[in-house]
């Protein structure tokens, strides 16, 4: 867990386009908003390009402020911000930053085209006119057939399923060539197919290179694709590599009494170690005898697999 990182940014806040190889540097931010509520305090942390990160934390404890922070939409009152080695100004003119919102963030019954929506992230890249050329409509096309979307590029997106949805949003991020990608419980409501797939998908962006931010709730798929995890309590509890943040007593911290916990003392048949269940979701994260992850004695499948699945064996 690495709590004290030398900070990555530029002294003067500048660099190329494709940032100085840093990722994501979040450090000392406070934000309070008009209301006086200070809805994160001091938080710190920081990942690298080419990875995953959990923001994981309970309802309210400020995710949502953080990537709001990171979008430049509230004002930073303390601490710093550095996206891939630039101030959140200069990142967001150069379009570096894209957001997938939560589905009940989107008015759904406004008319639009699936293929409109996915033009949207390439807004930025258009001059004032805003009148597409070859290039925006090749970046659609190619972001909708890489979410398996192709086919529904002339649907309105109010028609479209929940998972759907998603799908079409990673595609206006993938048209935007957004390097750090926000994403707001993207597993809210999709079933285990679709999870899967935006997975491989994630997966394969951060082979690119990109940082993602997952939200999310279902703590059993964290240790399966998120290579960092970043606990939230109106501040980062802690931060650092998946393995060595995601544990039981970081995770009852951030969570309290909110997490239902099912300790299963009695060995099974053949296993002689206690199994924990930690959720706060109907996916749960399973602790086999103090040790999470993945489990040599279990079979091909894995016990974060299982649990994610709903299939932990009670
Ligand atoms: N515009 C606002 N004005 C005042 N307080 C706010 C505002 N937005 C959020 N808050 C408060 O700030 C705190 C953090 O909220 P935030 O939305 O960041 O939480 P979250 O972790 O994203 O929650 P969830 O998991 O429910 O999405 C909460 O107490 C919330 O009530």
């Amino acid at each position: 867990m690495n709590l004290h990182r030398t900070p990555s940014a530029l002294a003067d806040g500048t660099s190329d386009a494709d940032g100085d190889g840093s990722g994501l540097d979040v450090r000392n931010v406070t934000v309070t908003y008009r209301n006086g509520h200070t809805a994160l305090r001091d938080a710190t942390f920081t990942t690298p390009r080419g990875t995953i990160t959990a923001l994981v934390g309970v309802n309210g404890s400020g995710k949502s402020t953080l990537y709001k922070a990171i979008m430049g939409f509230v004002r930073v009152a303390r601490g710093t911000i550095s996206v891939l080695g630039q101030s959140v100004d200069q990142a967001l003119r150069k379009n570096l930053i894209a957001y997938v919102p939560q589905a009940e963030e989107v008015d759904w019954n406004f008319p639009v085209l699936v293929e409109d929506v996915v033009m949207m992230g390439r807004y930025g890249h258009m001059n004032m006119l805003r009148i597409p050329t070859a290039r925006d409509r090749e970046a659609v096309s190619a972001a909708l057939e890489r979410v398996g979307m192709a086919d529904y590029r002339n649907r309105q997106i109010g028609e479209l399923s929940g998972g759907q949805k998603k799908r079409v949003f990673l595609a206006r991020a993938l048209a935007q060539d957004g390097q750090v990608i926000l994403l707001d419980e993207p597993f809210t409501g999709v079933d285990v197919k679709t999870e899967d797939a935006i997975i491989a998908l994630l997966k394969g962006l951060r082979e690119e290179g990109r940082v993602m931010l997952v939200s999310t709730h279902n703590l059993g798929s964290v240790p399966e694709f998120c290579d960092r995890t970043v606990l939230v309590k109106n501040t980062v509890l802690a931060y650092g590599p998946t393995g060595e943040v995601f544990t039981q007593a970081n995770l009852e911290k951030a969570f309290g009494g909110v997490l239902r916990h099912f300790v299963f003392p009695e060995a099974e048949a053949g296993r002689e170690r206690p199994v924990s269940v930690i959720t706060d979701d109907e996916r749960p994260f399973v602790v086999y005898g103090g040790q999470e992850g993945t489990d040599g004695q279990d079979d091909a499948d894995g016990p974060a697999r299982k649990a994610r699945r709903g299939e932990a064996r009670r």
